[in-house]
């Protein structure tokens, strides 16, 4: 509660103009990595960790930043990294305001990731240990802006590769499907083949994968990335290829129509959020050694929006799809069908545990209780 109160001020003086450096001061009492251990006399954040005595606890309660932690998983893997290494080593940032909630549930601060002297202020401040790089333009916003999309999603990752390089930071940043393209074997997708995507997105990302390669094989970086599928959750997502499949549970339960911009017959790969989040912090503890390469494919099912929509159906018999295909036909005609990750499971143990009616399940029951109290369910939905 009191970090949330505290966040909030950071948000203030960081909008009205306030260098990132003044955040930190005598008053300004941002927890030590080990809040609880100091008894909550922790008044001030130190810039010396030596100062809050626990060195040792580096490897096992790193201190975290996450940029863009404002969208779609963001707030998912804050809260997961929180429970893992305490609620104030891990700091969220975007250049979106914050929610209430996101301010009450620990350290958030403004962070634009093409400010590289604020990054660097902010990870030398708060003596960041890994940087997880999330701030980016999905592949349906990144074609309608793709200045902005190569702005963000490849100068942006520039300014996160040299940041980790000069901090000796762990660096985490997500590629997705769509670093495939219509040369890549399609059905299933290996994690090591052609890569010719035809999206600003896909181009962004295999350069984002080679760039983190190259640090890691020339300075030693500990690089890391994962190849997301399309994320399936109950909060809406940033303008991808995939969001169809979550609009389509929210609609179901809503209005019970549902216009969808792909083919009935469009296979792509998903996951369901709670083990991509898992998964992404496993893989972040994996030790070293473990890892034959830094970038693994991830994913659990692979589905069409027709094969969805008879799972919901099970819920809610009387859903109607009504097919529209429109411009994002052809970023998903180039993306894998199925995703191989065999290589995430032999290398680091990865397993999912979500199947397409075990994601319908919890989807259902997880949406169904907000949309009831908020008066929107349509009419009676199979629980
Ligand atoms: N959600 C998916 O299905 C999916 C799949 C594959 C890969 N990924 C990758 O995972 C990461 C997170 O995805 P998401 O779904 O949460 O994305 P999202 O679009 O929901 O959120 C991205 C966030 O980045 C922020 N942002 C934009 N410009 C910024 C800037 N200049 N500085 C700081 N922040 C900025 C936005 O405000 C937003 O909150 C992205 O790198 C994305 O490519 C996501
Ligand atoms: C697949 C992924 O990268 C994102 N959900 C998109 O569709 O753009």
């Amino acid at each position: 509660m009191a970090t949330g109160r505290l966040s909030r001020t950071f948000v203030r003086m960081v909008s009205t103009g306030t260098p990132a450096s003044s955040l930190v001061s005598p008053k300004t009492p941002m927890p030590p990595r080990a809040v609880t251990r100091l008894g909550g006399g922790a008044g001030a954040l130190s810039s010396r960790r030596e100062s809050h005595g626990f060195y040792k606890d580096v490897e096992t309660r790193p201190r975290v930043l996450i940029t863009g932690a404002l969208g779609q998983l963001g707030p998912g893997l804050a809260q997961i990294l929180r429970d893992r290494f305490g609620r104030d080593n891990v700091i969220m940032s975007d250049i979106n305001k914050a929610s209430d909630a996101v301010l009450e549930s620990g350290p958030f601060l403004y962070a634009d990731i093409m400010d590289m002297r604020a990054l660097r202020e902010i990870c030398v401040n708060y003596e960041i240990d890994w940087l997880v790089h999330f701030g980016a333009l999905l592949s349906a916003v990144g074609e309608s802006n793709v200045p902005l999309a190569m702005q963000v999603n490849i100068e942006g990752v520039h300014n996160a590769l040299e940041v980790a390089r000069q901090y000796k930071m762990k660096l985490f940043l997500p590629s997705t499907i769509g670093a495939f393209g219509p040369d890549s074997p399609r059905d299933p997708t290996p994690d090591l083949c052609i890569q010719r995507p035809r999206t600003i997105y896909g181009v962004s990302k295999v350069h984002a994968e080679l760039m983190g390669e190259y640090y890691h094989h020339k300075f030693g970086l500990d690089f890391r990335s994962l190849r997301y599928p399309g994320v399936i959750s109950t909060d809406l997502p940033g303008g991808g290829t995939t969001d169809y499949a979550l609009h389509m549970f929210h609609d179901a339960l809503t209005t019970k129509v549902h216009h969808c911009y792909l083919r009935p017959d469009t296979r792509l790969p998903m996951m369901y959020i709670d083990d991509l989040l898992t998964a992404t912090a496993n893989f972040m503890q994996a030790p070293d050694r473990a890892l034959r390469m830094r970038t693994y494919n991830i994913g659990s099912v692979d589905f069409t929006p027709e094969e969805l929509a008879a799972e919901i159906r099970k819920y809610v018999p009387d859903l109607e799809i009504v097919y529209k295909p429109d411009h994002r036909q052809e970023i998903a005609d180039s993306w894998p069908q199925r995703f191989s990750f065999v290589s995430a499971e032999q290398d680091w143990g990865y397993r999912p545990l979500y199947d397409l009616s075990g994601m319908c399940e919890i989807m259902i029951q997880s949406l169904l209780p907000k949309y009831k109290s908020a008066g929107r369910v349509k009419e009676e939905v199979k629980e």
